[in-house]
């Protein structure tokens, strides 16, 4: 279970004050998949970033597994828009998998298993003696997937994760995100500004107002588990959840509160 309360974060430097995240508090029960969006400068990247111990609050806590976050936590992976930095170039696919399972210090025969399972999930079970900057963009992408997954995380955290890539491999992208979060029940937290693209993927979106930043609304998806780039996308179910996802954008773009959220 992850838990945000009463998060906020003031970055200060050079004189320039910013209210990243004024008050943001919600929880993710485990095994979850929630969407965060929210417009431009929400603060949506510097919410991941304290969620994953890498940026400290100014107030507020986050809490995981009923364990405060103090640095990046154990059992945590996250997967960031810039997947071409993400990965050492002069390591072929199969050591970039590998590397933060060395780290956790499992056994070769183990990392072994785990690089190849994850690099077929991926259906890259051929690239792994390959390096990053041979393979396309998407194909980089699964890599950085495929590495979050072998690590077996309980929480996996993405920041606009196919903000980079082609519509066609953007849709198989995301189908794959949603059938490994099926399959291994990884508690997922995944930040898009594509309204379409959270009401898909997520079982919740949470919609986040502008600077200071608070939950504006939190959107139930309920859409059934087996979704479907044509047909799920073409119920009124689908342009329903998705028309409120937009207002909720819409409003936090006219700077518009949730009641009862101080100004
Ligand atoms: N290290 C930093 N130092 C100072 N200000 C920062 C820093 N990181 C982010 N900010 C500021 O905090 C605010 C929120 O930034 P953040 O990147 O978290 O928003 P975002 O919702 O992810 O934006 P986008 O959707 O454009 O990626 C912005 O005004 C940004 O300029």
């Amino acid at each position: 279970m992850v838990e945000v309360r009463n998060l906020k974060k003031v970055y200060e430097a050079q004189g320039r004050r910013v209210e990243a995240i004024g008050n943001i508090t919600f929880s993710i029960s485990r095994g979850e998949f929630a969407c965060i969006v929210g417009p431009s400068g929400a603060g949506k990247t510097t919410l991941l970033k304290c969620l994953a111990g890498l940026v400290t609050p100014t107030a507020g806590d986050v809490v995981l597994d009923g364990d405060p976050v103090t640095g990046p936590p154990r059992g945590m992976a996250v997967v960031f828009q810039e997947y071409g930095r993400s990965l050492f170039p002069w390591k072929t696919v199969q050591q970039n998998i590998d590397l933060p399972l060395r780290q956790k210090g499992l056994p070769r025969a183990e990392r072994d298993r785990l690089v190849s399972e994850a690099l077929a999930a991926v259906s890259l079970a051929d690239a792994g003696r390959a390096y990053p900057w041979q393979l396309s963009g998407g194909m980089q992408q699964r890599v950085a997937i495929a590495r979050a997954v072998a690590y077996e995380p309980h929480v996996l955290l993405m920041d606009e994760p196919f903000a980079a890539v082609d519509a066609q491999t953007r849709a198989d992208l995301e189908d794959l995100v949603r059938k490994l979060w099926r399959d291994l029940g990884i508690t997922t937290l995944f930040v898009t500004h594509d309204i379409d693209e959270s009401v898909y993927l997520g079982e919740r979106v949470i919609v986040l107002s502008a600077s200071p930043t608070h939950v504006l609304d939190d959107v139930r998806i309920d859409l059934p588990a087996e979704r479907d780039q044509v047909t799920t996308r073409a119920t009124p179910e689908f342009t329903e959840l998705r028309a409120r996802v937009h207002q909720g954008i819409q409003d936090a773009k006219a700077g518009r509160r949730a009641a009862g959220a101080a100004a």
